[in-house]
């Protein structure tokens, strides 16, 4: 470990968080390095902090307290150290284990690539997990936001984010679509056009396995009933297809005593309705239309009726499935109608890359919008915790954003540490600050009688409210 980073000391009064065996260590002083972010980072990382030290303080009158360590990316980091983001930082995120931070700028088109996701991509944080609830009080543009209670698990590592891409009209670019025409589609009619831009989408089994498997495990260790893998299968079959196939692999054969197929629900439950029902009638009501189809079709569907019967039966059948956490699979454009319409039908959503970054902003806007959804980027024996939004920059230096989002990552690091006192203070001082009336422009505009705050208020109404 080292003394300084980026020539920023550690501070000498608190301990390293230590992880082993799969357990974190968290000692009652804990170091835990910040980013403050670019833009709007500002004000929401002041605010944020003060009350965070305010719960901890109050939870644990000095027993327990945050050793924070400032540590280098983004716009401050480029006007001091000429780099955006320094191997010290990286560095100390690795070495402290836990850490915080706010959202970081990035230019569309040219110039540098995410750092955001390059943290995410370094330290191999495969999971972005983001909740998305209904705090009282809140305005929403829906009729019920409280029936939205989802965790997104959102595959942090590959898929377009990977960054291969390559510029249209470069050497690069017309290499790489020489090739794919001449020697991946040759002798087809498919062509890539000459004056493309071309980026490689890569989706592993590893990367979608952990995934799931985290997203499942998450559903058994927090009593949740149901796990969607949302993917766009039925256009890009070798990955987002591959990503569906590869999650009802992991739920059949990794968490088999606690999981239940939709389809496999239907073939119980159509058995339990009749049981005098043949595999083929059975058969036929899983697969409406079957008898237009191929015989060989037919026939597979015939024999997954059997298999399901033979394998799980015993186990989950005569309604023992219903006690199952049901693992289903819902294409991308169906589930942003679905979660509206039917929002009380999803608990936890495992998916790709780009598709949990566009779920994660429209579904905290049916809980009120980017100023309070929060989220953390987790791999083993590493956690990043860092809101879903970005650095609204028309905001930056304002006193005017809404924190809510950064605060509530802390409440989800609070938790995570095992210091759900400070945690649920945090929660139930905006909630009834919120309650209050008391909110940031976000939520001022679309409520009656509110009373515009400040980021600053904010966060001192909270305090207050924390009693
Ligand atoms: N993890 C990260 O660090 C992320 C970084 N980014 C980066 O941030 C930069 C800006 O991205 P942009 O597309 O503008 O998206 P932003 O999420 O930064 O902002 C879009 C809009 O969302 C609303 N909003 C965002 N944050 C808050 C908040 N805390 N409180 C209230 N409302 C909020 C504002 O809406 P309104 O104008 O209606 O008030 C804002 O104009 C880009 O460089 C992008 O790459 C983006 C996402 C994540
Ligand atoms: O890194 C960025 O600039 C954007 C990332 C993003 O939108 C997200 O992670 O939700
Ligand atoms: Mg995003």
């Amino acid at each position: 470990m080292q003394t300084s980073y980026n020539d920023i000391p550690v501070p000498s009064d608190g301990q390293a968080i230590e992880y082993a065996n799969g357990k974190y260590t968290v000692p009652d002083h804990p170091i835990i390095p910040f980013i403050e972010g670019d833009g709007t980072g500002r004000d929401i990382w002041k605010a944020s902090q003060r009350v965070f030290d305010a719960a901890v303080e109050k939870a644990y009158g000095g027993k327990r307290s945050v050793k924070w360590f400032e540590v280098l990316a983004g716009e401050k980091s480029y006007r001091k150290t000429q780099n955006w983001l320094p191997d010290d930082t990286v560095k100390a995120t690795v070495d402290f284990r836990v850490s915080i931070k706010g959202p970081l700028t990035t230019p569309v088109g040219g110039g540098i690539r995410s750092l955001n996701v390059a943290l995410r991509q370094l330290m191999d944080l495969y999971q972005c997990v983001r909740p998305v609830k209904y705090y009282s009080g809140v305005p929403s543009p829906v009729k019920s936001p409280e029936k939205l209670d989802v965790v997104i698990f959102r595959e942090n590592t590959e898929d377009i984010y990977a960054g291969i891409e390559f510029r249209e009209g470069t050497p690069e670019a017309a290499k790489f679509i020489a090739f794919v025409n001449d020697e991946m589609l040759k002798g087809t009619k498919k062509k890539v056009r000459l004056d493309s831009g071309v980026g490689v989408k890569p989706i592993s089994i590893t990367g979608s396995k952990r995934l799931v498997r985290a997203a499942i495990q998450y559903a058994i260790d927090h009593q949740r009933k149901t796990v969607t893998l949302v993917h766009k299968g039925n256009i890009q079959k070798f990955t987002e297809g591959a990503f569906r196939e590869w999650g009802y692999e992991v739920a059949t054969q990794e968490f088999r005593a606690h999981t239940v197929t939709e389809r496999e629900s239907w073939i119980l439950g159509n058995l339990e309705q009749n049981p005098k029902l043949t595999p083929e009638e059975n058969a036929a009501l899983v697969e409406p239309g079957i008898e237009f189809a191929s015989k060989e079709f037919g026939e597979s569907i015939v024999q997954e009726v059997r298999d399901v019967v033979a394998s799980i039966g015993a186990t989950h059948g005569n309604g023992q499935w219903k006690n199952k956490i049901l693992v289903n699979d819902r294409i991308a454009d169906s589930i942003f109608q679905q979660i509206i319409i039917r929002p009380s039908d999803y608990s936890v959503l495992a998916t790709t890359n780009l598709n949990g970054d566009y779920i994660s902003d429209a579904a905290a806007a049916q809980v009120g919008g980017l100023g309070i959804a929060p989220g953390a980027n987790i791999g083993d024996g590493y956690a990043v915790f860092e809101a879903t939004h970005g650095t609204a920059p028309k905001y930056a230096d304002k006193d005017v954003i809404n924190p809510g989002s950064v605060m509530l990552s802390g409440v989800m690091m609070f938790d995570f540490l095992g210091w759900s006192e400070a945690a649920r203070l945090i929660e139930s001082s905006m909630e009834k600050t919120i309650q209050q009336k008391f909110v940031t422009y976000d939520f001022e505009r679309q409520m009656q009688g509110a009373t515009k705050a400040k980021t600053s208020e904010f966060a001192s109404r909270m305090i207050e409210n924390m009693g």
